[in-house]
């Protein structure tokens, strides 16, 4: 009956009137009881195997019981008992991977808001579609084009993160959403993927779709990601810069041929009062870095682009991975509707980072922390972040002759530097990094293993993201924030998203009052002062001084 049963899955048989035919597939008695039946079919399913269907799948055909399942696994665990040490967040991993039903088969509410808990996936907001599990689904259950799906596998893209799980379907229902996942969750994709599947085709009647990012450096990852999505199909993407602006100025008829747009605020603000760019037509608008584009400095630009955008149909949505209250609230006056979702904890760190805080004392001592570390052997690509430019340039100036490959990026160096110093970051030819705020949101250097906050951040904000340029997509990471007698009074917002985020935090530091609301806002406005990053003598900088004075007088004669 095995063969058979095997090989006539999913037709029927009147097996009455077949009995004698069945017959010739039945082994014989003594077969039977020897070998136990489930390891025979086992071994016939897996020999016709044609297109290489997972285990389960196989048990699922053969009608294996869950229980023997269950049991064979128990024996396994016990196997590997003996061996680890018991590590219970795997084994509620394992449950999970076997318990997880496909959102598909969720029927009834209940199933959907467990499916949700399990993904920490939180929604605010009316008529919130279903999340979706798998990627399979886009094609079969949304009817997303086989494109994008292959587009998917080839990047290795395996399963949807939860932000992907209930950002794609919202956004696919043309709501308006606001979206805060943790950083290196995925958020690029949550957005790229629906907005490429309503877009359909290239159609060449202009901008159909924006998305305003607060960083050069940042856009053009977008573009890259775009363009890796969208093979397969001729949208023309345009990433807004001086040059293609000039062009699209020179030649108005080449504009209509473009669907996206990327840009950040400034350059398009630029474009749309000099008539070069039209955003009537724009259907989707994606703010990411939602928050920092609403802060004052960005907010007058962010809100002459949502003007520009005229089309009464128009979807926004914001991506973050922290929105302060104020800036929830400034956006919910300006959405249709919304629908709010938080993935984990809100404004919290990524839990795959590992936090450390470190008393340095003096500004000095920083210099030789950072000098131990690079002594007693590091794990590069580090990225080592200080709070103003002249800081960076400083820091770079003392670490160029420790012997190791070290750059630093800020936003005076030219856009050339730029780029080729974060190609080199990714091809592992830099070592250490220096950075200021520019490198501090969305940039996604895989590799990070270290981040220094050299100088402490000037929100808590500033601290989640640059500490999310490592543990992304999953991986672990480390992140050390040195502070000194300065910075004490801040201390306790740091100390707040490490214990929420699952670190663990001296007793003392839990006691620390929180910062009050007012010297907050002065620090996010105004850094701390500090002195010269200099390890030189005082008398050195004497003679340096007195030297460079003596050039002047002469070359002023
Ligand atoms: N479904 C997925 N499976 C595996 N990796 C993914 C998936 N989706 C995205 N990634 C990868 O995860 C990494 C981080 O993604 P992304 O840059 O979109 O994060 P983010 O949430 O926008 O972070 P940030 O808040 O720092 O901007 C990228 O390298 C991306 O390729």
């Amino acid at each position: 009956m095995d063969l058979f049963k095997v090989l006539g899955s999913g037709a029927r048989f009147n097996k009455k009137r077949f009995t004698d035919d069945i017959s010739l597939f039945e082994p014989s008695n003594k077969l039977r009881k020897t070998n136990d039946t489930s390891d025979t079919q086992m071994d016939i399913m897996q020999e016709i195997n044609f297109f290489h269907n997972s285990k389960s799948a196989i048990d699922e055909t053969l009608g294996v019981t869950k229980d023997k399942k269950i049991t064979k696994d128990v024996e396994k665990d016990q196997e590997e008992e003996s061996i680890n040490c018991y590590n219970d967040e795997n084994e509620d991993e394992d449950d999970q991977a076997e318990e997880e039903p496909l959102v598909k088969d969720l029927n009834s509410m209940d199933d959907v808001k467990s499916f949700r808990k399990r993904h920490r996936i939180h929604i605010y907001g009316t008529d919130i579609p279903n999340p979706f599990s798998s990627f399979d689904d886009l094609e079969s259950k949304y009817n997303f084009q086989p494109y994008i799906c292959k587009n998917l596998k080839n990047s290795a893209y395996e399963k949807p993160t939860p932000i992907q799980m209930q950002a794609i379907p919202i956004m696919i229902h043309g709501r308006d959403l606001m979206a805060m996942a943790p950083t290196g969750s995925g958020k690029t994709l949550a957005y790229i993927i629906p907005m490429l599947h309503d877009l359909k085709g290239p159609e060449k009647i202009g901008y159909r779709a924006l998305i305003i990012s607060p960083t050069r450096e940042l856009a053009q990852q977008i573009y890259r990601e775009f363009k890796k999505m969208a093979v397969g199909k001729k949208f023309k993407v345009c990433m807004l810069t001086k040059a293609t602006a000039a062009t699209q100025a020179q030649t108005p008829h080449l504009r209509e041929k473009f669907d996206i747009l990327i840009s950040t605020p400034l350059r398009l603000v630029h474009a749309i009062q000099q008539d070069i760019i039209e955003l009537k037509n724009v259907r989707h608008l994606i703010l990411d870095e939602a928050d920092k584009l609403l802060e004052l400095g960005f907010l007058e630009q962010t809100d002459e682009i949502f003007a520009a955008c005229s089309n009464v149909k128009l979807q926004k949505a914001l991506f973050s991975a922290t929105f302060p209250s104020s800036v929830e609230t400034l956006a919910n006056d300006f959405m249709k509707d919304p629908i709010r979702v938080v993935i984990g904890l809100k404004n919290a760190a990524t839990e795959t980072i590992k936090q450390k805080l470190l008393y340095v004392g003096q500004e000095e001592g920083k210099l030789i922390a950072v000098r131990q570390l690079i002594q007693e052997g590091f794990k590069p690509p580090v990225l080592i972040f200080v709070q103003s430019i002249e800081r960076a340039k400083e820091l770079f100036h003392e670490l160029i002759y420790d012997g190791i490959n070290v750059d630093v990026i800020h936003s005076e160096r030219t856009k050339a530097q730029r780029d080729s110093i974060i190609l080199n970051l990714k091809q592992g030819k830099i070592w250490v990094l220096i950075a200021t705020e520019l490198m501090a949101r969305g940039m996604d250097f895989k590799g990070v293993n270290l981040v220094i906050n050299y100088d402490f951040p000037q929100s808590v904000q500033s601290y989640i993201h640059r500490i999310g340029r490592t543990g992304r997509a999953g991986r672990s990471g480390e992140a050390v924030t040195y502070y000194t007698k300065d910075d004490a009074p801040y201390l306790k917002s740091v100390v707040n998203v490490m214990k929420e985020s699952g670190c663990e935090v001296p007793d003392w530091m839990l006691q620390l009052k929180n910062p009050s609301r007012e010297s907050k806002k002065r620090l996010r406005k105004k850094p701390i002062e500090r002195k010269t990053i200099d390890t030189r003598s005082t008398y050195d900088l004497k003679k340096m001084i007195r030297k460079k004075y003596v050039s002047n007088y002469l070359l002023l004669r």
